[in-house]
């Protein structure tokens, strides 16, 4: 199934392309990188900018005024000033150039193997690390140029190794978070080596924060080598930012405006490169939202609200649900005029192949579709309203209370984190507004009414302490503790072994009938279609293309895609009829 909470793999190639897209469709990190691509062009082609050699020294231009033969003026020595900004930046920028690139090369290295590896290698790493950071930067720095001489080339190259421990920390826990992801276990047991593992799958998956890091610790470098040029640590033979700040600053008194070009520079600089990190971090804040949303007309968004059903017992009355996600093209339509009536206390099965749509239309109505999803047109109503694109501040208040949802997967829907206890009674002082003391109570009665042994015992373990069907039994109690009009059951067994998929179903249905809850079960196992639901969707291609009694539907199918799917379930199976105990169920 395509679910919330499916385990997330590295990032597809066309959302690889978008970060660039995105980055300069925010205006922040659009007027960043214009900036930036001013300075960077300025510095690559210096010698065919700057009108004058930077070291050109005309008598007559000593404190010169802006527009007096030089652009930006002259300075004290009768240079012109804009010349060796232009120069300055070339050698500004590779300053900072050689120090991000040692630091981030040294720093992701070994954060990459101490974190993939672990261990002795990681134990040293981090003492290295953790000794450089104990090291004042700048007094280092101000050591190797008493004994290494002016270089700031090697100033710089040091300076690199200072910054080194931070993009290896960051590398490290990335990496110790992406580790034991599946598709890197995949990766493994296809027999790919250990350095193609990290270079092909976990790299590009941990690569932006560091680029955020580059873009950060680049300005840091600017700031950092200026400020040691200013004090006067440098090759002063040669024009740079920093150098021409001190300069400036010497002769401030003679020309105040001197001082303000470096400074500018230097501002512009480093903000551009902090805007940047900003624009490439809220990029990634919204997820994999493809660019084309944003150029999308609004009004395709806006679905039909129709008139609300008629029929007083209908629970959910969903109309004619088109759900679509944004491609280079428009909308791809996954759920394509999808109608379904649940009346209060029955059980709605929605079953069809892989990739029919079931999933999609019940996050519709959850309002949990996928980031970009969207309900193109159509109408959900429940209980008398229309939630279809419901704001979500509204449609939380629907979540948990009102609608409740047991997922697929149930380990990675308990937070390790917490204890069963805490997760169990955090939604119903939330949602119900009662006291942890009687959130307790309840969730205790709850955890022996789905069938604990000893509620105790799990109410104050932690995820990792219960099995796979514990585990969906705590999130059977967790949907219905705030006893839900509607529970929606996203193939709830599948990922259960048999004899316990047949104790979660039993344990549904028996829920259900106390309750008097309406259930949609999405399946796409006929049996447990005859195991538990009243009635039966069958849908393909995104549409549902026959809604029946499940008696009826299982003794004469209407349509040839219903039969098919019912001739090969029932070739192998003979499912347990359900015995109804309310009048509304199905006879056996
Ligand atoms: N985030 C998404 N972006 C684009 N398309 C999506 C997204 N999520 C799902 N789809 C597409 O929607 C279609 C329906 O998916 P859905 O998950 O509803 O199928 P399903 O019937 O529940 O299948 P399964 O039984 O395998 O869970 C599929 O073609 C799927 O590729």
């Amino acid at each position: 199934m395509t679910s919330a909470t499916q385990q997330q793999s590295p990032a597809p190639l066309a959302a690889r392309a978008g970060l660039l897209r995105s980055v300069l469709i925010n205006p922040l990190g659009l007027v960043a990188t214009i900036l930036l691509s001013i300075v960077v062009i300025t510095a690559i082609f210096a010698p065919l900018i700057a009108p004058f050699a930077p070291d050109d020294l005309q008598i007559f231009k000593v404190n010169a005024a802006p527009g007096d033969g030089y652009l930006l003026g002259g300075d004290g020595s009768g240079r012109d000033i804009f010349s060796r900004l232009v120069y300055g930046a070339r050698n500004t920028l590779i300053g900072a150039l050689i120090a991000v690139t040692v630091a981030a090369f040294v720093g992701v290295t070994a954060g990459l193997f101490a974190g993939y590896f672990g261990g002795r290698r990681e134990v040293v790493m981090s003492w290295i690390s953790d000794g450089l950071m104990s090291l004042p930067a700048l007094i280092v720095l101000l050591a190797f140029y008493q004994s290494l001489g002016s270089s700031i080339e090697i100033s710089m190259l040091v300076f690199g190794v200072m910054l080194a421990p931070g993009f290896y920390r960051l590398t490290r826990n990335l990496v110790n978070g992406v580790k034991h992801e599946l598709y890197v276990d995949a990766a493994r047991v296809s027999g790919l080596s250990d350095l193609r593992i990290i270079v092909r799958h976990i790299l590009l998956v941990i690569r932006a924060p560091v680029i955020i890091q580059v873009s950060v610790v680049a300005g840091i470098s600017i700031v950092i080598q200026s400020g040691l040029q200013f004090l006067g640590l440098g090759d002063t033979s040669i024009p740079t930012w920093g150098g021409m700040l001190q300069d400036a600053f010497a002769n401030m008194f003679v020309v105040p405006t001197a001082i303000l070009w470096p400074g500018l520079a230097i501002s512009v600089t480093v903000a551009s490169l902090v805007l940047l990190a900003n624009a490439i971090r809220d990029r990634l804040q919204q997820g994999n939202r493809p660019a084309a949303i944003a150029g999308l007309p609004e009004a395709i968004a806006k679905p039909a609200a129709g008139a609300a059903p008629t029929d007083k017992d209908a629970l959910l009355d969903v109309r004619d649900l088109v759900v679509g996600y944004p491609d280079k093209s428009g909308w791809t339509e996954v759920v394509k005029g999808v109608s379904l009536t649940l009346r209060r206390g029955e059980v709605l099965g929605l079953v069809g192949e892989s990739g029919s749509g079931k999933t999609q239309t019940a996050f519709a109505v959850l309002g949990l579709l996928s980031t970009g999803g969207r309900i193109l047109s159509g109408s959900i109503w429940f209980d008398g309203r229309d939630i279809a694109n419901l704001p979500e501040e509204e449609m939380r208040k629907l979540r948990g209370k009102r609608i409740a949802y047991v997922p697929q997967e149930p380990m990675s829907n308990l937070d390790p984190a917490f204890r069963i206890g805490y997760q169990l009674t955090e939604p119903m002082v939330t949602v119900l507004g009662i006291s942890r003391a009687e959130a307790r109570e309840r969730a205790l009665k709850l955890l022996a009414r789905v069938g604990m042994p000893n509620p105790l015992r799990t109410f104050n373990a932690y995820p990792h302490q219960i099995s796979g069907g514990m585990a969906q039994r705590v999130l059977i109690a967790r949907a219905i503790s705030c006893n839900p009009d509607l529970l929606i059951a996203d193939e709830p067994t599948t990922a259960l072994d048999v004899t316990v998929q047949a104790e979660v179903l039993d344990l549904l249905r028996d829920l259900q009938a106390e309750m008097d809850m309406s259930v949609i079960l999405v399946t796409h196992n006929f049996g447990v279609v005859a195991d538990i639901c009243h009635r039966v969707s069958v849908m393909k291609d995104g549409r549902v293309v026959e809604t029946n009694d499940v008696r009826r539907l299982f003794a004469a199918p209407q349509h040839d895609y219903t039969k098919m799917l019912l001739g090969a379930v029932l070739d192998d199976v003979t499912p347990r009829v359900y015995q109804p105990r309310s009048g509304r169920g199905v006879a056996a």
